[in-house]
């Protein structure tokens, strides 16, 4: 894990970087704002970026955007509530008190490296699996993850990286469906400056940023058949181009793929290569959906319900065995995502210590939701692309906004849900907004 820090080391932000240090986190500083992006940009990848309040975190995250840079900031300042609220306005996912306290700190850094690199699992159906899994980490073989969305793919990804050997280098993620086609390869092999226009910088792709560690490539289905040749060039020559570039770049990266679509039938109607394909396929994983692992809920379920508890400040909630039941009946379209969500919001709108059965509403999952008021209510009448634009929006609302989630449900690529989305709100119509976590509760 490494930590860009940003601001004037000469004060409390220095002894906050001294306690880092010691907890043996790599870290690097920048004086502004400008300058941090700069680093990142030729440094590639940084677990958290911990921010000066003195320092402005808007426009440092506003060129961040600009540069289509996702790491978090952290905020660190006086113990002042108001000045806290400000920084989380601004955009940072978290605030650190100064003078720090070692003690937050250690905490601080030992969730974040606990984070998202756990396989919760107790089911016996994934005994084998996970003894699978295991193995696999301590070879250095290319892995293909798949399984519905929400199975847990990225997880396992970030596992199986965290018990290998290269586990000290970084894990780096890149979502092939979340950025446009032309911005993938620049992302991927990273661009010198002035290779095209808005190149202001020479920029570090991901597989550089990747070295002796691990590159997930999330959703590979969605990547460029064109883009495909050359991921496969650098698979297999273990080096890359810079985009404007003149000499190639070695590279020693393991790589992880995952995808939610099925790729041998990708290769048979000509939408994925494959060489590609087999290059990346030497060992697959697929992960069963929830439903068909149904001892791993209550296990989940308590994991998540413990999470949201300490995240809001509440006393740890334990749901009912009533609660239990339920959870364990339903059959999880959208799989542990799903289950997250709603044990994310059942942990706040509970008014007890124990979370009911009534926190839980869900529509029979096989059926679309008809709600009396809902455009889809009465079908007949109503044409084929208004009943479409109603199911879309539905299912989004569903999936809290998830396009990665809604898209699988819908059984269309996450590219083609979001050309509808465009259109939609190109037309006026109000979208649900990604990731808006929790638009089921208000
Ligand atoms: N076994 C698990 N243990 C703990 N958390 C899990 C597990 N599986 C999934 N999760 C949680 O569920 C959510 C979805 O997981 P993840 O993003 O890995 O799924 P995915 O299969 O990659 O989804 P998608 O295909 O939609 O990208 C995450 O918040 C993750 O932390």
């Amino acid at each position: 894990m490494r930590i860009l820090i940003v601001g004037s080391l000469s004060g409390e932000l220095g002894k906050a970087a001294k306690i880092v240090l010691a907890r043996g986190v790599s870290i690097d500083h920048a004086e502004t704002g400008k300058e941090a992006v700069s680093k990142i940009c030729l440094n590639g990848d940084y677990r958290f970026i911990f921010c000066s309040v003195i320092e402005d975190i808007s426009s440092l995250i506003k060129r961040m955007e600009s540069e289509r840079i996702a790491v978090p900031v952290v905020a660190c300042g006086p113990e002042d509530p108001e000045m806290a609220a400000h920084a989380i306005s601004c955009g940072a996912e978290d605030y650190i008190p100064l003078p720090p306290d070692p003690d937050i700190i250690a905490g601080f850094l030992e969730n974040a490296s606990q984070e998202k690199s756990t396989f919760l699992t107790i089911d016996p159906v994934m005994k084998t699996f996970m003894a699978d899994v295991e193995k696999i980490a301590a070879s250095d073989a290319s892995v293909l993850i798949t399984g519905e969305s929400g199975t847990g793919k990225e997880v396992l990804s970030k596992y199986i990286h965290v018990k290998s050997k290269r586990a000290s280098a970084p894990f780096v993620a890149l979502n092939c469906a979340a950025l446009p086609e032309t911005l993938v390869e620049s992302e991927l092999f990273g661009h010198e400056r002035g290779a095209f226009s808005g190149a202001a910088t020479r920029r570090v792709g991901r597989f550089e940023a990747a070295n002796h560690g691990t590159l997930l490539l999330d959703e590979i289905s969605e990547m460029d058949i064109r883009l495909q040749a050359k991921l496969l060039r650098a698979i297999q020559e273990r080096e890359i181009d810079r985009l404007g570039g003149n000499s190639p770049v070695p590279v020693d990266v393991r790589i992880i793929a995952t995808s939610n679509r099925n790729l041998p039938s990708e290769v048979e109607t000509g939408g994925f290569r494959q060489d590609l394909y087999f290059r990346l396929n030497v060992i697959s994983l697929s992960i069963p959906p929830l439903r068909q692992r149904q001892n791993d809920i209550p296990l989940l379920a308590k994991y998540f319900s413990d999470h949201y508890s300490k995240v809001n400040g509440l006393k740890p909630r334990r749901l009912s065995s009533e609660a239990v039941e339920k959870l364990q009946k339903y059959n999880w379209p959208g799989n542990v995502r799903e289950l997250e969500n709603a044990i994310h919001r059942a942990v706040i709108i509970s008014s007890h210590e124990e979370i009911d059965e009534n926190c839980f509403i869900f529509a029979d999952s096989n059926i679309p939701s008809v709600e009396p008021d809902s455009p889809t209510c009465s079908w007949v009448g109503h044409r084929m692309d208004e009943m479409e634009q109603a199911f879309i929006i539905d299912t989004l609302v569903h999936t809290d906004g998830n396009r990665t989630h809604a898209a699988s449900m819908l059984g269309i690529s996450i590219r083609a849900l979001r050309n509808k989305l465009k259109e939609y709100a190109e037309h006026g119509v109000s979208v649900p907004p990604p990731n808006s976590g929790m638009a089921g509760l208000s």
